[in-house]
């Protein structure tokens, strides 16, 4: 592409002097020879060389795109939930389409300046070739139109910048919106949100407004200062023509110089490119340098229980702990269920168990070995997550569920499908296991049972359950749960649980309060406590609201429970 911009400059530059050549030759001999034919290569040469310039520039900015957005895109992948956090999906969303779109034009934007500065460069040398003396007035001319440009550059990034985060703030309340839009139609607030979405707006259109503001400013000072170098540079050839130092090809030659020189003012739209460039790039590695999940060398012990070790384990959020675990032992094979109030600590205990975040402080041994220690291949392989609400993409119900670190058989999934509870309604859908998730009207809950069935499908031998069956009902919850002892690999399973069913039927119960560790012990030991049942929000004598929730369970030992 740059060759190409550069080979038309070229051409451009020779141009001028070619015809003024050809124009005296015809005037003064009626016959111009080789020079009629080479005016006419030069004219359609430019002609083949721009297109070929536009086409490539199509090409880069498509790949240079997809090269930016990818490397943004593995950015995030790479890095932990946590650091996510801190962009909206719709700030994610607006620096990889529109922001990754302006930041894979800057090589293009480049190579366009640098083409399109050559052409006045070698104008103006090839003006002092020709008449010294308009190439020095065309000089006098250039400083101003410099200072012109730099006063645009200058300007612009700082509008750029800030209109850029207001187009990404606009899209972030735009999303939280549609996720609200049940809450919204409820609440009847439905104005009230659009005057909150579009609350920015107002600031986009100043900052636009000012941008266009910068931008006109500099075309219509630029476009003010080249006519005047054109009229002074015609005027001085003229003025050399009456005195017979200048041909009327060379006057020809001279004005056509001048105006090429003085495109350089052309030079601000690229300018503008770059600029927007520079500030959608630098919006785009914030996500690539997102910092990203370091992995170790170390493997598991082979066939090992899964035993899961806190030692010291510290979590600290916006100078915060809200997370304090130590001495914390699961035994390998066991069903631990984590328990608290809302805001407890539950879903970070969560993370740190499988290692989807890392503890400020301590460790998390998985059979001995330190989480961080393991190879992403060993951790990924050897622990599952199931959410409460899974992402599960846009391919067919079978994909959804092998996605993972291995690729299950197509009998597995639906093994683990059934195990989940969801086989059932799979086969239902238009083309059972191959519907395309798009195409298949999932309930809360059946989207929750595929996310469980992708968690038993890659089950190894840690399984962490983050209020993945909340949208369940109590006896599908209850099948399911039999199900993961009698059909899924067996392993330590870590269930977040707001259900005092769950809490019973688990080995050992994991008691947070307010990012400590309150008591671990079994459901029964624990409902002795007051407090213990208030977090189900069960009346001090063991009944009350967690009461009608529930149905007689079988614990494991086949001891009927109520509690
Ligand atoms: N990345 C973070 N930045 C700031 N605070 C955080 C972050 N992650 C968690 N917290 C805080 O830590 C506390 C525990 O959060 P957590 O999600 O573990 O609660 P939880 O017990 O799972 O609650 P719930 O039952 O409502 O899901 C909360 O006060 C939460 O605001």
């Amino acid at each position: 592409m740059l060759l190409c911009s550069v080979a038309a400059a070229v051409a451009a530059v020779a141009q001028p002097f070619v015809l003024g050549r050809t124009l005296d030759l015809l005037l003064r001999d009626g016959d111009a020879g080789r020079w009629l034919p080479l005016s006419a290569a030069l004219l359609l040469g430019e002609l083949l060389l721009d297109s070929l310039t536009s086409l490539f520039t199509g090409g880069c900015n498509a790949v240079w795109t997809a090269s930016v957005r990818s490397r943004a895109l593995r950015g995030l992948l790479r890095t932990t939930p946590d650091h996510v956090r801190a962009h909206p999906p719709g700030d994610v969303g607006t620096r990889l389409t529109l922001n990754a779109a302006d930041a894979g034009g800057a090589p293009a934007a480049r190579a366009a300046l640098a083409a399109s500065l050559i052409t006045p460069l070698g104008a103006l040398v090839a003006l002092v070739f020709v008449d010294l003396w308009v190439a020095a007035c065309v000089l006098a001319g250039l400083p101003a139109l410099a200072l012109v440009l730099r006063a645009f550059a200058r300007d612009t990034g700082s509008s750029v910048a800030a209109y850029q985060r207001t187009q990404s703030l606009i899209a972030s309340r735009l999303l939280e919106a549609l996720e609200g839009t049940a809450t919204i139609g409820a609440a009847g607030t439905a104005d009230r949100e659009r005057a909150r979405i579009l609350a920015p707006l107002a600031d986009l259109a100043a900052q636009g407004r000012h941008m266009w503001t910068l931008h006109g400013r500099a075309l219509g000072r630029s476009g003010v200062l080249v006519p005047l170098l054109m009229l002074a540079a015609t005027a001085v050839g003229g003025l050399r023509l009456a005195a017979g130092d200048l041909s009327v090809g060379d006057l020809l030659a001279v004005g056509r110089y001048a105006q090429l020189t003085a495109g350089v003012g052309g030079a601000a739209a690229l300018l503008g490119a770059i600029v927007r460039a520079r500030e959608a790039r630098h919006r785009t590695l914030e996500l690539e340098r997102l910092p990203p999940l370091a992995y170790g060398t170390r493997r598991l012990p082979p066939d090992g229980p899964g035993e899961l070790e806190l030692r010291g384990v510290r979590v600290v959020r916006d100078g915060r702990q809200v997370l304090r675990a130590d001495g914390v032992r699961v035994p390998g094979g066991s069903t631990v269920a984590v328990v608290g109030r809302s805001g407890a600590g539950k879903s970070v205990l969560a993370a740190v168990a499988g290692r989807l975040i890392d503890p400020d402080e301590g460790h998390v041994l998985l059979d001995g070995v330190r989480l961080d220690r393991l190879t992403r291949e060993a951790l990924r392989t050897e622990v599952a997550y199931a959410f409460e609400r899974p992402a599960l993409g846009e391919g067919t119900v079978a994909e959804a569920v092998a996605t993972g670190s291995r690729q299950p058989s197509r009998e597995h999934v639906r093994q683990a499908a059934r195990a989940a509870g969801a086989d059932g309604f799979v086969r239902r859908l238009p083309y059972g296991y191959d519907t395309p998730l798009p195409r298949a009207p999932l309930s809360g809950g059946e989207h929750q049972r595929l996310g469980l069935a992708r968690a038993f499908a890659h089950a190894g031998r840690l399984l962490v359950m983050d209020d993945a069956t909340s949208s369940l009902d109590t006896a599908t919850e209850h099948e399911v749960n039999l199900a993961l002892r009698r059909s899924v690999r067996p392993g330590t399973r870590v269930v977040v649980a707001h259900r005092p069913s769950v809490a019973d039927r688990a080995d050992l119960v994991l008691w947070l309060e307010e990012g400590r560790v309150r008591a671990v012990g079994t459901h029964r030991e624990l409902w002795n406590t007051g407090d213990y049942r208030a977090v189900f929000g069960a009346d001090a004598d063991g009944t009350g609201a967690a009461a009608p929730d529930e149905v007689p369970v079988r614990r494991h030992d086949s001891e009927e429970v109520r509690p």
